[in-house]
């Protein structure tokens, strides 16, 4: 990225109408001094230059003076600090807006102009940076792989500390890069529930929201879901080519139904790759809360967490998502983004529908119910374990230091996974191909993303799985995400597209306080810590789950779904979200 010259002018607060100020614009940030004498704009008493991060703006605003005869223009620029805390407060955004007064010229045009110009400026600064960001931490080192395709080893560079580094196919360094920011020149589709969580979701939308997507000047149709399954219909039929992104603003339930839209699309392939994104407005929230903790600032909950979700959007980076298909023993094929569920988790998600008013707080109530009556649930569970070192390909800049030898060692294990994998990916395919009546029984009409790692349900799951013995459980709960809920961290270290599921399972003996530990544990992310002895966490990228006792809940991604035998499998990166 070439530097823009520094563009430097005189302003006038335009609160105070006196204050002069020096203002400077470089790469990435505007530098305000005061000039000469006056009450200072932003602390009582500070005498140093106010820096202002364009890394935190989301946009900015020319317009002329209303009053008739005031040649002035205003320049007007707003910021999205993460507001500073020297308590254990809710990490959180605090909207900070700074104008001036344009008014060096006698011409009314003339300052106008000038306004413009700053506004231009600060617009292009503040989006390069954000594609500067992304271009420059990723240096690609090109390696052919015993197969002769190109593959990538991918070093993530941040303020030059190596960040992580991972093996990358050609495809998805391709998706890396072309889809890095949502295209502007269209308009983003914002789908909106009404009766999300406590019925709040247009009140968010007309306050916060359009507040920050004005400012942001993304241009976006609002489309109010008016039944069930709406969504789903809307985008299955959509002309997609004028969205640049989907954005939910309500619970998981309608992203979920948006997702099934896409991949019943005709051009589901192409369809699933529209950037998708995700403003908390339901009760659970949990990609919302999982896409602001990708970003590594402390827990955010409500409208904190509405503020996170809402910058990252206007600020449009975007990375892959996995993709879950799962196969249940009759009815249609599904795909989910978030979770499966059976025993206590689901019966609580469903059982607390009727405590909906309550916002959030639903599930607490739906927890502390089913603890008082707590039930185990007979079942079989098999999986495929995940491959050792499979890493995400997303770019989090956050991620913890990485030590240059531990980035020699993971370079080695990295060229061994590449020529492992694709002997794994022959064998895979080799296994299924065998199998005619798996192709005909399952894909004759669906040539949606083969799962080359199941076989048919009816059949035994294939030998290079693990088996755990019938037995019975209290809860079974696989996610694709670190949050089930706001303040539930059930699997601090997912990643977006890290191509695994977290399978989380409990067997039947526990007792209820150590049932009761585990959920509190899980508000910080600490209960795989508690090393409790019915807890057990895999990381795997397919599943079945043979549920014997009956009657009972089994629930995709929130939404109940057929109860028996079920099974699943991870699609990795193969969707994309705006994530920060
Ligand atoms: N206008 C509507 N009236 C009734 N139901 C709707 C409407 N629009 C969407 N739905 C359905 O409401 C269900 C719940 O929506 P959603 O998941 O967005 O909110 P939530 O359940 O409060 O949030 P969460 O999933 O985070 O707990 C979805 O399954 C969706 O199909």
């Amino acid at each position: 990225m070439e530097a823009d010259a520094e563009l430097r002018a005189e302003f006038t607060d335009a609160a105070s109408g006196r204050l002069r100020l020096s203002v400077t614009l470089t790469d990435s940030c505007l530098t305000v001094r005061k000039i000469g004498s006056g009450s200072p704009v932003w602390q009582h008493g500070q005498e140093h230059d106010l820096e202002l991060g364009l890394g935190d703006c989301v946009g900015c605003r020319a317009s002329q003076c209303e009053d008739e005869g005031d040649t002035a223009a205003f320049l007007s620029v707003y910021f999205y600090p993460a507001r500073r805390s020297w308590t254990r407060a809710p990490a959180g955004r605090q909207r900070v807006e700074h104008r001036f007064r344009v008014a060096a010229e006698e011409d009314a045009r003339a300052n106008l102009e000038e306004a413009e110009t700053w506004a231009r400026a600060v617009r292009h600064r503040a989006s390069q940076l954000v594609q500067g960001l992304r271009n420059d931490c990723l240096m690609k080192i090109l390696i052919r792989s015993a197969t002769g395709e190109n593959d990538y080893i991918l070093l993530i560079i941040h303020h030059h500390d190596l960040l992580d580094i991972s093996w990358c196919t050609e495809r998805k360094l391709n998706a890396c890069v072309e889809f890095s920011r949502v295209c502007v020149s269209r308009s983003v589709m914002v789908l909106v529930n009404p009766q999300s969580g406590r019925g709040q979701a247009m009140s968010l939308y007309t306050g916060p929201v359009l507040s920050m997507l004005t400012e942001a000047n993304i241009s976006h149709t609002l489309i109010t879901t008016e039944h069930r399954n709406h969504a789903r219909e809307l985008v299955r039929n959509a002309d997609l080519s004028q969205w640049s992104a989907i954005v939910i603003l309500s619970g998981d339930g309608l992203l979920f139904e948006v997702i099934n839209g896409l991949m019943e699309r005709e051009d589901w392939d192409e369809a699933i790759r529209i950037p998708l994104g995700i403003l908390p407005g339901g009760s659970g929230n949990a990609l919302a809360a999982s896409v602001h903790h990708y970003t590594q600032a402390g827990p955010a909950l409500g409208e904190d967490l509405l503020l996170s979700c809402c910058f990252l959007l206007c600020k449009g980076l975007v990375c892959p998502l996995d993709i879950v298909s799962v196969r249940l023993s009759s009815g249609p094929r599904l795909f989910s983004f978030l979770s499966l569920a059976w025993g206590f988790v689901a019966d609580v998600d469903i059982e607390s529908e009727k405590f909906r008013h309550v916002g959030a707080m639903r599930f607490l109530v739906g927890t502390l119910l089913r603890l008082a009556s707590l039930r185990t649930y007979q079942g079989r569970l098999a999986f495929l374990p995940a491959r050792e070192n499979s890493t995400s390909s997303s770019v989090s800049f956050l991620r913890p230091h990485t030590s240059f030898c531990d980035s020699v060692q993971r370079v080695s294990h990295m060229q061994q996974e590449t020529s492992n994998r694709h002997e794994c990916e022959g064998q895979n395919t080799h296994n299924n191909s065998n199998d005619k009546d798996f192709q005909l029984k399952n894909d004759s009409k669906d040539n949606r993303l083969p799962d080359n790692l199941l076989s048919p349900i009816e059949d035994p799951v294939p030998t290079n799985w693990t088996i755990e013995k019938e037995q019975e459980f209290v809860l079974v709960l696989a996610t694709c995400h670190s949050h089930l809920a706001e303040e539930l961290v059930v699997s601090p270290d997912a990643r977006p597209d890290d191509g695994h599921l977290h399978l989380l399972y409990v067997t039947a003996g526990i007792s209820r306080p150590a049932l009761l530990r585990l959920f509190l544990a899980m508000e910080k992310g600490t209960h795989l810590s508690c090393e409790c002895p019915h807890l057990i966490y895999r990381r795997v990228q397919a599943l079945r789950l043979e549920p014997i006792t009956k009657p009972g809940v089994i629930t995709v991604d929130g939404e109940q779904v057929e109860y028996g035998p079920i099974q699943a499998q991870v699609h990795k990166g193969y969707a994309r979200i705006i994530c920060g």
